[in-house]
């Protein structure tokens, strides 16, 4: 549910305020009714906008409330300067919604106002219609808005700092305060060694064996032994302990080369951070990337902000050229979710297998195997080109064959690691030769206008792949 604040703009004369004013009125309510309908709170300007200082005035007080998005509304001409210093007095998100009834000039009014934020540069989106017919354009903004507001004030916590060298893993601070308004915490991965030790045994006992009762744990006696999965259990405790002792909102792991060659791998901890479930229950999920990996985070974050689901971090692995598939593996984790992507978890662990580790992660530990389900997806990656922020943005669908076929596929990369075949609607060639990251993210559904609508609000480069493009 998001918090939305409603100002009606109008026209500065008196006498032709008062004759609009049922009107103005009527489609105020109309519009509020709408938005709540859909879940949404609404707080409504107490007066509507006819002087300069009712501008003022009533966006303070709206703004007081801490809306996500500020919709200014247009069913007839008003005068453009009210439009100018409510939005002065409005810090969020904005969106124009214009009457395009040809009785009442609003869509004028909309065009007018509009026009003189482009010109003082404040960036804002517009919708024009019955509200009715609008209504999934509006929904767009309103998710956009929420995912952006969302993200001022939240706390990344990166656990480790850069791995192997990986420049896309890393990103500016400054940058990352200035148009996000996201802070981090940098935490060292001896907290995650030191907190594991302390972990409850008899939770860590209770969670190997509920993943050995529902998942499909492969010992081997030296990579994974329950000794082993343990460890990754109290791992997982342990960054939870941090998530809650610093306030984190979203965070990556570093892992490699250190935890993964002197202590365990961190796949158990991700998959079941980014799930909306543990062995104890339901729960929030945390987006959590893979090798500390910051613009791979903050791309989930929006994502799961926009969908509420889990959100996939994986390696662009592999290119299937005979079926123009894409075989997107991760270095050990998926979310488990991604298995079924049934609400329930023993739906998804049967189809998870728990296998030792490669030759990669001499520290041992599960791996989290599994072929994520079938159906239509959005991804995207934020990257950046010469320091100015980009989201790239595709459609496609994931893909499932018959057992053999599946099997095949996988043992062309990493067997044990988790896989997702992906058709993308945009060309091979496109792809490889401008995508900016070696990792992608996406979620199930259509989330491209929001995607849009995001990166407009943050004032970064919408670029589309393909039929986006
Ligand atoms: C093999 C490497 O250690 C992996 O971690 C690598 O495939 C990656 O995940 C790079 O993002």
């Amino acid at each position: 549910m998001a918090r939305i604040g409603l100002l009606s703009m109008s026209d500065g004369r008196d006498f032709v305020a008062r004759d609009v004013a049922g009107h103005v009125s009527e489609s105020t309510r109309t519009l509020a009714e709408l938005l709540r309908a859909h879940g949404h709170e609404v707080i409504t300007a107490r007066d509507v906008i006819w002087t300069n200082e009712l501008a003022t005035t009533e966006a303070r007080w709206v703004a007081g409330q801490r809306p996500d998005l500020t919709i200014f509304n247009y069913p007839v001409w008003a005068f453009p300067h009210f439009t100018m210093l409510a939005a002065d007095a409005t810090p969020g998100p904005l969106l124009l919604v214009g009457n395009i009834d040809p009785q009442y000039p609003g869509m004028v009014g909309m065009l007018a106002g509009g026009g003189a934020l482009d010109q003082a540069g404040r960036v804002h989106s517009r919708v024009w219609g019955d509200p009715e017919a609008i209504t999934d354009r509006i929904l767009t903004s309103v998710r956009a808005a929420t995912a952006v507001t969302g993200l001022r004030g939240s706390t990344f916590g990166r656990i480790g700092g850069r791995p192997m060298g990986m420049y896309t893993a890393t990103a500016n601070t400054d940058q990352w305060m200035r148009q996000f308004g996201v802070d981090v915490e940098e935490i060292d991965q001896w907290e995650v060694v030191r907190r594991a030790e302390n972990a409850d045994a008899s939770r860590v006992t209770a969670g190997r064996d509920w993943l050995e009762k529902h998942g499909n744990v492969h010992y081997d006696g030296k990579q994974l032994t329950p000794e082993l999965l343990e460890r990754q259990i109290r791992s997982y405790y342990a960054v939870r302990e941090l998530i809650d002792e610093w306030n984190l909102d979203f965070s990556g792991i570093k892992g490699q080369p250190e935890l993964t060659t002197h202590f365990t791998t961190m796949d158990v901890t991700e998959a079941f951070l980014n799930d909306p479930y543990d062995w104890e229950g339901p729960k929030e999920t945390h987006v959590t990337a893979t090798e500390a990996d910051m613009d791979g985070a903050l791309t989930m974050q929006i994502l799961k902000l926009l969908s509420g689901d889990p959100v996939l971090f994986a390696d662009v692995r592999h290119y299937h050229a005979d079926k123009d598939v894409w075989d997107l593996c991760n270095s050990g984790q998926h979310a488990t979710w991604y298995a079924a992507r049934s609400a329930d978890p023993a739906e998804n662990l049967a189809k998870v297998h728990f296998h030792p580790e490669v030759f990669y992660f001499p520290a041992g530990g599960a791996s989290v195997q599994h072929l994520a389900a079938p159906g239509e997806m959005t991804f995207a990656r934020l990257t950046r080109y010469d320091g100015r922020y980009r989201m790239h943005v595709m459609r496609g669908a994931f893909e499932q064959y018959d057992d053999a076929t599946n099997e095949a596929m996988m043992r062309q990369s990493t067997y044990e690691w988790p896989h997702a075949f992906a058709r993308l609607r945009v060309d091979s060639e496109e792809f490889l030769s401008r995508f900016g990251a070696n990792h992608i993210h996406a979620v199930p559904g259509e989330y491209v206008a929001e995607l849009r609508a995001v990166c407009e609000l943050l004032s970064i480069d919408f670029d589309g792949f393909g039929e986006l493009r």
